[in-house]
């Protein structure tokens, strides 16, 4: 059993400018990271946002500390959120097991000394994606099922972006320090998430897409408003997108993705919105 972890750095406006294709998807595209029976892990240091996957399939499988975080357990200083994309399975926290089904997710606060992910079945295993950030304070552990949610529906038919936001890990459900999270799903017909798009300075983005269907894919936007770059994306990949970028994206069919964000504020309101006819 491995967990594996990669860091990034942060990139500015004005270098990612310069980026070719191929050192654009190296700094911000997050690639294989669902693996069986191993942890991936990518350490962003845009306000040291930590993603990952957990596909554990003969073996559970334990969250260890990384290099990076100096800590004796992963959680040390950190919290984590966590959405399952796969089958059914569950989580161990310090001896507390959670059941997760499909599209459910847990927080899990700072302290917690031991986490273990399990599939209920390995012909069908769970998918664990996973964000944490650091925290400065230890607040309950808690599911979030499908039924707790807080839905917003947005868009509509005519402009092909309609879609279900559910948000999961978000803090008028859920204590945290930092770490946000939920699920946009794309209604058949829709291809267009966060259009018109939006930054917030205040806060780093992490988009992971899933149930994008087999041979279509979706092409992620990002950059400055007036600067733009897109990145074409496969099923069960995640994308990095810093304060100062966008992040939206337009797919050759209907798909859902896991938002994701940390930083100054817990606003998922605070954005400040571009109009489409600015875009550049
Ligand atoms: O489809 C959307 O719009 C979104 O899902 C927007 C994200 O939730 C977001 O960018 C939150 O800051
Ligand atoms: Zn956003």
């Amino acid at each position: 059993m491995k967990n594996n972890y990669e860091v990034r750095y942060a990139c500015s406006p004005k270098e990612t400018r310069a980026f070719t294709t191929e050192e654009l998807r190296k700094e911000f595209l997050i690639q294989n990271l669902m693996e069986a029976d191993t942890i991936n892990l990518v350490y962003t240091h845009f306000d040291r946002y930590i993603v990952g996957g957990a596909v554990p399939v003969k073996t559970s499988l334990k969250l260890a500390t990384i290099d990076p975080l100096k800590s004796d357990y992963f959680l040390e200083r950190r919290e984590i959120g966590i959405i399952n994309v796969g089958g059914a399975g569950s989580v161990t926290v310090d001896g507390q097991k959670y059941d997760l089904d499909y599209k459910e997710a847990l927080y899990i606060g700072k302290e917690n000394k031991e986490v273990s992910f399990s599939s209920d079945s390995a012909d069908k295993p769970a998918k664990f994606y996973l964000n944490s950030t650091p925290a400065h304070k230890v607040f309950p552990t808690k599911k979030i099922s499908r039924a707790d949610a807080e839905i917003v529906e947005m868009g509509s038919m005519e402009t092909a972006n309609a879609r279900t936001i559910r948000k999961l890990i978000v803090n008028s459900l859920v204590e945290t320090c930092q770490v946000q999270m939920g699920m946009t799903e794309l209604k058949p017909g829709s291809v267009w998430n966060t259009m018109p798009a939006h930054v917030h300075d205040r806060r780093m983005e992490v988009y992971f897409y899933f149930e994008v269907p087999e041979e279509q894919a979706v092409c992620h936007f990002m950059g400055q408003p007036q600067e733009t770059r897109h990145i074409w994306m496969a099923n069960n990949e995640a994308v990095i997108s810093p304060p100062w970028s966008i992040h939206s994206g337009s797919g050759t069919s209907n798909y859902t993705f896991i938002w994701g964000m940390a930083g100054e504020n817990l606003d998922y309101g605070d954005m400040d919105h571009c109009k489409i006819k600015d875009l550049k």
